[in-house]
């Protein structure tokens, strides 16, 4: 590409970021990731009163009976999880095949049966999808990733980009599942914690990591050449470009990788603007989208209690962790401060609670979220940081203890989304319950219902009619 030319593509890319950064601040603003994950400044105190043995009763009742079907999903051509095509007519090499069945995937979702034909098809083809949390994007940009490799080669391949630390490791445990039966595909993370000594060429096939670290190693260090990349995957992509840190980041990456170079965005949830932006940065895409009323699934019930006061929030955790006697919970605090007040009142009380944020250690950080996916605590509180993409499948209830907000103390959709996602993985049965506390935060929980189209319903814990009903949503 001639200079004019690069120079009109900078100027342009930077007309659409200037137009993005615009449409937030217009429309409320989206934060920068710890801005975003961890507000700092604490809630104020509210009004009105949460019962306690008719929510026990009624969470056991929805957990106890909701074994979920998913044979029926797979047949219902609506569902995510619905498809025609067997995993061997997706083409798979056949040791991704047998790494496949061997996770025990019987048949590929939707997002899978959709996007894995073109993304192996000849010549590559670019792509932005979207898919319902839970649903298996994972697996089929990993797949896809796998798949591209060229064991015969020692250098770097392909690069995965996610916006958080755990987010890069689940991703990599799945790829070094996939490619178990594939020996020598080998892979390396791009994390904080993970040093390369200065002046080594990295061999790996692929790189799995954060953007900040993806760019260090990649444009500033050259530990691996960015212009032989052949695949460039951004997970989560819509926050990757919406949040400003990120996006510098993955545009210096992006530029560097070659134009040939095959670009996969993924993530359930897609503003306008971020979308425009996305097609405008991945030439030709084949683009997988959802309407609004299809982002939110029909297996995660959504409630709302009201509460008077922080006191009442707790009196309502704690009725909610007596239900737990089935699968896991999370608790999604606004504030790291919050989240440490919340976690350390109910170890005082005696619970197994863990606690995740920003403010522990990339390793204090991932004990906390094995102990947690082994069942060691059934109750992990956290903050924004861990409201995408993780998947622990025990998890039954997702509670917003504060509702999420965006820089301006409007609803963050896309992140109640993502929250509530953590719950209903692969068509299973979840429950989100929102903590409301003031006309402020019931107005939030509002514009969360018109925007997707769903009814938060009110959960009346004296309402025993109520409490059979929630058993039957299957
Ligand atoms: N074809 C399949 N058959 C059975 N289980 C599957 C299949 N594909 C994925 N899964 C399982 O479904 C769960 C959710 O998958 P995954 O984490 O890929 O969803 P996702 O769409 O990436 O979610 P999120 O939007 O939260 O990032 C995982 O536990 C995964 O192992």
């Amino acid at each position: 590409m001639s200079e004019w030319a690069k120079k009109a593509e900078e100027q342009e890319i930077s007309s659409l970021v200037n137009q993005l950064d615009l449409h937030k601040k217009e429309n409320g603003g989206v934060q920068k990731e710890e801005q975003a994950s961890e507000a700092s400044e604490e809630q104020p105190d509210y009004a009105t009163p949460a019962e306690a043995s008719l929510l026990l009763k009624m969470i056991r009742k929805t957990l106890e009976d909701s074994k979920c079907d998913l044979d029926i999903q797979r047949k219902d051509p609506t569902s995510p999880l619905y498809s025609v095509k067997s995993f061997e007519e997706l083409h798979l090499k056949p040791g991704l095949l047998k790494g496949v069945y061997s996770m025990g995937y019987n048949t590929p979702s939707k997002i899978q049966e959709s996007a894995l034909p073109n993304l192996l098809a000849d010549p590559p083809q670019n792509m932005i999808a979207q898919s319902q949390s839970g649903t298996g994007k994972t697996a089929a940009f990993v797949l896809a990733m796998l798949s591209r490799v060229d064991t015969s080669q020692n250098y770097t391949q392909v690069v995965c980009i996610s916006p958080t630390y755990e987010l890069a490791i689940q991703t990599g445990e799945i790829a070094a599942k996939m490619a178990q039966f594939c020996q020598d595909i080998k892979l390396k993370y791009a994390v904080r914690g993970e040093e390369v000594a200065r002046g080594t060429t990295i061999t790996d096939h692929i790189i799995i990591g954060t953007p900040g670290k993806i760019m260090d190693w990649g444009c500033k260090l050259k530990l691996f050449d960015l212009s032989k990349i052949r695949v460039f995957v951004l997970d989560e992509a819509d926050v990757m470009i919406n949040q400003q840190g990120h996006r510098d980041q993955c545009i210096k990456i992006h530029k560097m990788v070659p134009k040939t170079c095959q670009m996969m965005f993924f993530s359930a949830t897609y503003e306008k603007e971020v979308m425009d932006f996305a097609q405008y940065i991945v030439p030709n895409a084949l683009s997988i989208r959802l309407k609004r009323e299809q982002e939110s699934l029909d297996n995660i019930k959504q409630y709302y209690i009201k509460c008077r006061n922080q006191d009442e929030k707790y009196t309502a955790v704690q009725n909610i962790y007596g239900g737990i006697t089935i699968g896991q919970a999370i608790l999604f605090c606004h504030t790291r401060r919050t989240a440490t007040w919340l976690a350390g009142k109910m170890a005082k009380d005696g619970h197994a609670v863990g606690i995740l944020n920003g403010d522990l250690t990339v390793e204090q950080r991932l004990a906390v979220l094995d102990r947690f996916r082994s069942g060691q605590q059934r109750v992990l509180v956290t903050t924004n940081v861990l409201s995408r993409g993780i998947d622990v499948e025990a998890v039954t209830i997702v509670v917003n203890f504060d509702l999420p907000l965006d820089q301006n103390g409007q609803a963050d959709c896309e992140t109640y989304l993502h929250r509530i996602g953590r719950t209903g993985r692969f068509g299973k049965n979840g429950i989100a319950i929102n903590l409301v506390d003031s006309d402020k935060s019931m107005d939030v929980c509002r514009q969360i219902e018109q925007h997707f189209g769903r009814t938060i319903e009110f959960l009346d814990t004296d309402d025993a009619d109520q409490v059979e009903k929630l058993g039957d949503f299957r």
